[in-house]
């Protein structure tokens, strides 16, 4: 396993909060430490180089996952001639690869340009060219995940019902544990008891403390948590939403309430506002990134099941249409599952 975090250069100016015990009870409320909100006690960033067999066993089971799309685009390729043909197949695929149109046709164009400009007649080179754009359009969407600039950081989670919201977060405060991180869980889903258990469950056989009320407003649970995350000096505080559908207009208010009383808790929080998404809802995807954007501004997305069904290109879609960074891709169901976005491994598996 390799981790996707690393500490950067940053002198500690305060030493990092210790590591939490777990303590599942509503929180007390408490003043905040008296730290300037930009106070950089660590700071870490994803990890560039990992370790060479880690990487070859994510890549190929990312590979695996996206093998429908990469079939399909691959194919096309193999002894063809440059000609309309191609190009409508190619069109036929990346639709079928749930790119959508706009991705589609911006990258059709852009691909009849550079084989003319470059005078390309091999279908090798064409299809090397197809990378290199896709790369392109892509890249934008790469973000590192830097944690430190905050204390605590506050991170809000939101997402369609069965996104791996839940399962998401697990990963993430064990990646960030294992960083010397202190994390404070919030379960703001409170309409199901059952999601509620599962949370608290995993906070306690894990070491993280999860804030949790029996019923009422997840607003004001999630109030709590950032108090008693400033007031412990938790390094992160996340904040799990129930899953909702974004034509649930009182539930999409609901969560822009959450997050305006995030802010109210802490000046500048949440620091960031993550929408998760499960990669094998294709165009329906694009859908859910553009109306919780719009509802909640995101700052960043996590795309999961990229194991199962998925086809992958509704990423190129996103980078097109609504171009929200995407922090992590998943593929299983471990910790190790879930890794930093890197635009040019994700086109190497896209099309082989
Ligand atoms: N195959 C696969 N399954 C995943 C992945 N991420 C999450 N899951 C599974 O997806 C299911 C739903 O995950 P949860 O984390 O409970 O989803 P949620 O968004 O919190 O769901 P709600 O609480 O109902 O809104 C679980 O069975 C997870 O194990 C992934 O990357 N790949």
């Amino acid at each position: 396993m390799f981790s996707f975090f690393k500490k950067k250069t940053v002198t500690p100016e305060v030493p990092p909060a210790p590591v939490q015990q777990p303590a599942p009870a509503a929180a007390e409320p408490a003043a905040a430490p008296d730290l300037p909100p930009d106070t950089a006690p660590l700071a870490f960033e994803m990890e560039t180089a990992p370790r060479p067999e880690s990487k070859q066993s994510w890549m190929s089971r990312l590979k695996a996952g996206l093998s429908k799309t990469s079939a399909n685009l691959s194919l096309l390729f193999v002894g063809a001639r440059i000609d309309d043909e191609l190009y409508e197949e190619l069109e036929a695929a990346l639709l079928m690869s749930d790119a959508g149109i706009d991705a589609t046709h911006y990258l059709l164009d852009a691909l009849k340009r550079k084989v003319k400009d470059e005078k390309l007649t091999d279908a090798a080179a064409v299809k090397a060219a197809l990378k290199t754009l896709m790369i392109d359009l892509l890249r934008p969407l790469e973000k590192p995940f830097v944690l430190g600039r905050h204390q605590p950081t506050v991170m809000m989670i939101s997402g369609v019902n069965g996104a791996g919201k839940t399962t998401t977060i697990g990963k993430l405060a064990k990646h960030m544990q294992a960083h010397g991180q202190s994390v404070l869980l919030a379960a703001g889903d409170t309409f199901r008891a059952a999601a509620r258990e599962q949370l608290m469950v995993w906070g306690q056989r894990n070491n993280v403390t999860v804030i949790s009320q029996e019923s009422g407003d997840p607003a004001a649970v999630s109030y709590d948590a950032v108090q008693s995350g400033k007031a412990k000096g938790t390094n992160v505080v996340m904040i799990d939403t129930a899953g909702r559908l974004p034509t649930q207009l009182h539930l999409m208010e609901e969560l822009k309430k959450i997050k305006r009383v995030i802010g109210k808790g802490m000046e500048g929080a949440p620091h960031e506002t993550l929408l998760v998404i499960d990669g094998n809802t294709g165009q329906n995807a694009l859908a859910q990134v553009k109306a919780f954007d719009d509802a909640l501004q995101l700052s960043g997305l996590i795309i999961t099941k990229l194991d199962g069904t998925a086809k992958g290109g509704v990423i190129a879609a996103i980078a097109r249409v609504r171009p929200v960074p995407v922090y992590f891709i998943g593929i299983g169901e471990k910790i190790e599952d879930l890794q930093p976005f890197d635009a040019e491994e994700f086109v190497e598996a896209l099309l082989g």
